[in-house]
């Protein structure tokens, strides 16, 4: 896990701006009123696998969607390249209702939505070059043009040399190289992942994600990341959408989501990324009524830098506190650092009501996790 652990850190909590609402007019999708039912099938009942789904995907954006098996990710990216159709609602992509269409309109949309996959679904009989062609020569290429952009692709992606390798002879991460390649061979203005750094080790992943993120960057391809990994929005994406049995139970940028979880689905989310965010030698000594002498645990939330380094010294001045740093756990997280502090303060219940009281006068999200002998 990537942590920073530094005390120059943090900013009063400021309330979560929404990300775009379905409406906005810069969106890139748009998912207006959706549902999706599968009908019932020998035997097996029908399914609602997304119900009352209204949301945009901002132009340029990287978008997460995260939720547990079964909640309904791959449906929703389903939607977006056209290949399920809602039950009820519109797909608008990049300005045109993708849902309305068929037959050849669909294929030409679908030029414009690039998808990568978790087991790459690379042809093995043919070589890297051969693979990224395959979308041009179905979109009816010349050949010398073909051959030139596979070049150009390879080169984009990091494996020039690769150029004549089967599937066969490159690692997870080449192939999934491959995989990015192939998606973008079109110029597509929309790239769907889908959990295309789930069978990668954690190194590969970073290095994917890394690559994804300058073709974001350089190319301003829209990115929907769809994941069942925290530690994979943490790293790439600026807006998440948590999914959960069909519905959407929390969206905005991913900084404020680490922030302020709301939704419990998404709580355990963090928590698998976070973790505890105490040492062991602290939590382990964290007991729930007050001993004398002993000292209340207070964890204090913190955003950006700035703040968070002068926090202990103004809370001390201004309460008159002996005020303890336990610990401090910073993560980069949407571009922003976000992490929690751990005070030790007196453990009167004077002294944690003033304090609780100053830290939400000064917007910072605060809790008392016990006390310590
Ligand atoms: N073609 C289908 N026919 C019937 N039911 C389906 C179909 N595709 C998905 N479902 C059901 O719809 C629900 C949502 O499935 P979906 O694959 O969209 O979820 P997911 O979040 O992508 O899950 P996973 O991470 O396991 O792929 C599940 O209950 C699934 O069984």
């Amino acid at each position: 896990m990537n942590v920073h652990q530094s005390l120059a850190i943090g900013q009063p909590i400021a309330p979560p701006e929404a990300i775009s609402s379905a409406t906005e007019p810069d969106a890139m999708v748009r998912f207006e009123g959706i549902s999706k039912t599968y009908p019932a099938y020998r035997g097996k009942p029908g399914v609602n696998a997304l119900k009352n789904i209204d949301f945009a995907i901002p132009r340029g954006s990287i978008t997460g969607v995260i939720g547990r098996s079964g909640a309904g990710k791959s449906s929703l990216v389903r939607l977006i390249n056209g290949l399920e159709k809602p039950t009820t609602g519109r797909v608008i992509v990049d300005g045109r209702d993708i849902s309305a269409l068929a037959g050849r309109e669909l294929r030409l949309a679908q030029r414009s939505i690039g998808m990568i996959f978790q087991h790459f679904n690379l042809l093995s009989s043919r070589t890297a070059a051969d693979n990224i062609a395959l979308p041009l020569e179905i979109a009816g290429w010349a050949k010398a043009d073909i051959k030139a952009r596979v070049t150009e692709l390879l080169a984009l992606v990091g494996i020039a040399d690769k150029h004549d390798r089967y599937p066969s002879e490159l690692s997870g991460g080449q192939k999934q190289r491959v995989g990015i390649a192939r998606a973008l061979a079109t110029r597509p203005s929309v790239l769907l992942s889908d959990e295309a750094t789930s069978a990668l080790d954690p190194q590969t992943t970073r290095a994917i994600l890394d690559l994804l993120a300058n073709i974001n960057r350089e190319l301003g391809v829209t990115i929907v990341l769809i994941t069942h990994e925290m530690s994979v929005v943490r790293q790439l994406a600026k807006e998440v959408v948590v999914l959960d049995a069909g519905h959407v139970v929390e969206r905005g940028h991913v900084a404020d989501i680490f922030t302020h979880p709301k939704h419990p689905i998404t709580q355990s989310f963090l928590a698998e990324v976070i973790g505890d965010s105490l040492p062991v030698s602290l939590a382990s000594r964290i007991v729930a009524e007050p001993s004398a002498g002993g000292q209340a645990v207070i964890r204090v939330q913190v955003r950006g830098a700035g703040a968070g380094d002068t926090l202990v010294a103004r809370l001390a001045r201004e309460l008159g506190l002996d005020v303890a740093l336990l610990s401090a756990r910073i993560d980069e997280i949407g571009g922003q650092h976000v992490g929690a502090l751990t005070l030790g303060i007196p453990g009167s219940e004077d002294a944690v009501t003033r304090t609780l009281a100053w830290l939400s006068q000064h917007q910072f999200a605060a809790e008392r996790l016990g006390y310590v002998a």
